[in-house]
């Protein structure tokens, strides 16, 4: 009853506000300044959120599973494999535990009170007896507002779905200022649901929060629409730099972060044994064995059964992850419901490729299977077998990426003979990648260079130099 009185007191509180209606900068006019204010000042979105989705600090939850034991809506992967991600799930919340955990098997998950009446009973007498229960976590993607109302009132403690979880897990692991408004969209959505469906508001009300919504998503999305501009700015600095680009992609937890660490050394990097550590696209440069220098983008880790418009918002993190010249796919070995994940995956990259491009990425996704050291039997023979910890299998991965990279980019790696110190060494060492340099063996005037250099440079080179003689 708690949260249904608290919103009773919101709404008489509210039909006090006066909403003010600001106009909104230009998407080049928006400052930093401008963001923070978005991202903490929005006073009487504040409120709202604080009565919606009040965040508590801690929670020993009931972890249930509802599942369906046959027919269409049956899943590829397990009721426990579910319930071990669900409790992943809260375990990354600081401190919030997990109490117990049960698998309820349902005959479909229509049924507006989900559970039937029997079950209903059996649960709430479980909770009453387990004083240290404070909240359910119902493992389901987006529960209805009805739904969660019904449960309420028979088990008495707050209720959570997935949607809530994982929203609360992304506004503490949030650290930029584009994560941040990512999140403070998927949240706006849950929220505007929430309060749509919530009947103690009039419909005067309404029509105020309808607007106080809109005016939230216009400022979020124009804030986003400018990180974005400044990304694809980046993006195209990097281009003209002609480094290749290889995305770091993978189910959350996987082990993207710890990879690019060992790959490219960099101490700032921090691999967590958390789900969703990473919420920032960010980029790292390494060394290919031929000396080539690619950047690794580290990208936001994959989760099933999330509603559209959580998807919606990572999925715009993902753009960089699509445009790379390779796409690096690591996938947990260890992990129960490896090919699940593994199809999630794939199948999510496929289709932002065909909106973000229209092209078949296929092509350049690379797969490798991790964590190698915690098994011992052999899943998918096609996988490179690596440790990402341990360092084992690193060379042979730099090997195999170069290799692509070579052929997704098109750049050649050869011997071109030239004047010992001339121009065309002064013009390869400007345009390509001079791996090494051997004195000629017939002609101690002239050098063998081997270089990577990319089909137009090498067409420009020919012109510039061959052409000539
Ligand atoms: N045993 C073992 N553990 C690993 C290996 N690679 C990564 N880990 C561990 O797996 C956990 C997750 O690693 P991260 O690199 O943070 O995973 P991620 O894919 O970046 O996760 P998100 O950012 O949440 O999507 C950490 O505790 C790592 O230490 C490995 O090869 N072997
Ligand atoms: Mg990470």
């Amino acid at each position: 009853m708690f949260m249904i009185r608290n919103v009773h007191i919101l709404a008489k509180k509210f039909s006090r506000i006066r909403f003010i209606s600001t106009s909104l900068p230009r998407t080049e006019e928006i400052s930093e300044k401008y963001i923070d204010e978005i991202l903490t000042s929005d006073i009487e979105y504040n409120q709202l959120t604080n009565e919606f989705i009040p965040l508590s600090k801690s929670h020993k939850c009931l972890v249930l599973q509802p599942f369906v034991k046959w027919g269409p809506r049956k899943l590829t992967i397990t009721p426990s494999e579910q319930l071990e991600e669900a409790v992943a799930l809260i375990k990354t919340l600081p401190s919030w535990n997990v109490a117990d955990t049960i698998a309820v098997p349902l005959e479909s998950l229509d049924r507006k009170t989900l559970f039937k009446s029997g079950t209903m009973e059996r649960l709430k007498n479980m909770i009453q007896k387990s004083p240290d229960i404070t909240a359910v976590f119902v493992n389901t993607s987006n529960m209805k507002r009805v739904t969660s109302d019904i449960l309420h009132e028979n088990f008495r403690i707050p209720i959570l779905d997935r949607y809530r979880v994982v929203i609360q897990i992304l506004k503490i692991h949030a650290t930029t200022k584009h994560a941040k408004l990512q999140v403070a969209l998927a949240e706006l959505y849950f929220i505007r649901r929430k309060a749509e469906t919530d009947r103690v508001f009039a419909t005067a009300d309404k029509e105020k929060l309808k607007l106080i919504f809109q005016s939230r998503e216009q400022k979020l999305k124009k804030a986003i629409q400018r990180l974005r501009d400044e990304r694809k700015l980046l993006r195209s600095n990097r281009r003209k730099l002609d480094y290749p680009t290889v995305a770091v992609v993978g189910y959350t937890n996987a082990g993207k972060t710890c990879l690019i660490k060992a790959l490219t050394g960099e101490k700032s990097l921090q691999p967590r044994n958390q789900l969703f550590a990473t919420l920032d696209v960010t980029v790292h440069s390494g060394v290919l064995p031929s000396g080539l220098k690619v950047l690794y983008v580290d990208t936001v880790g994959f989760l099933t059964d999330l509603p559209t418009n959580l998807l919606e918002c990572f999925n715009a993190t993902l753009e960089d992850a699509v445009l790379a010249d390779v796409i690096l796919h690591i996938q947990d070995l260890a992990s129960t419901c490896f090919e699940y994940k593994r199809d999630h995956v794939v199948k999510t990259l496929l289709d932002l490729g065909s909106e973000t491009d229209d092209v078949d990425i296929t092509d350049k996704i690379f797969n490798v299977g991790n964590k190698c050291d915690l098994i011992n039997d052999i899943k998918d023979d096609k996988l490179l077998r690596i440790s990402a910890k341990l360092n084992i299998g690193l060379n042979e991965l730099r090997e195999e990426l170069e290799k692509l990279i070579l052929k997704t980019t098109s750049r050649h790696l050869m011997t071109i003979k030239v004047e010992n110190g001339g121009h065309e060494i002064r013009w390869l060492y400007k345009n390509a990648t001079v791996v090494s340099e051997h004195a000629d063996e017939n002609n101690s005037q002239r050098i063998n260079a081997k270089v990577i250099i990319t089909d137009s440079n090498l067409q420009k080179f020919k012109h510039a130099f061959l052409k000539r003689k």
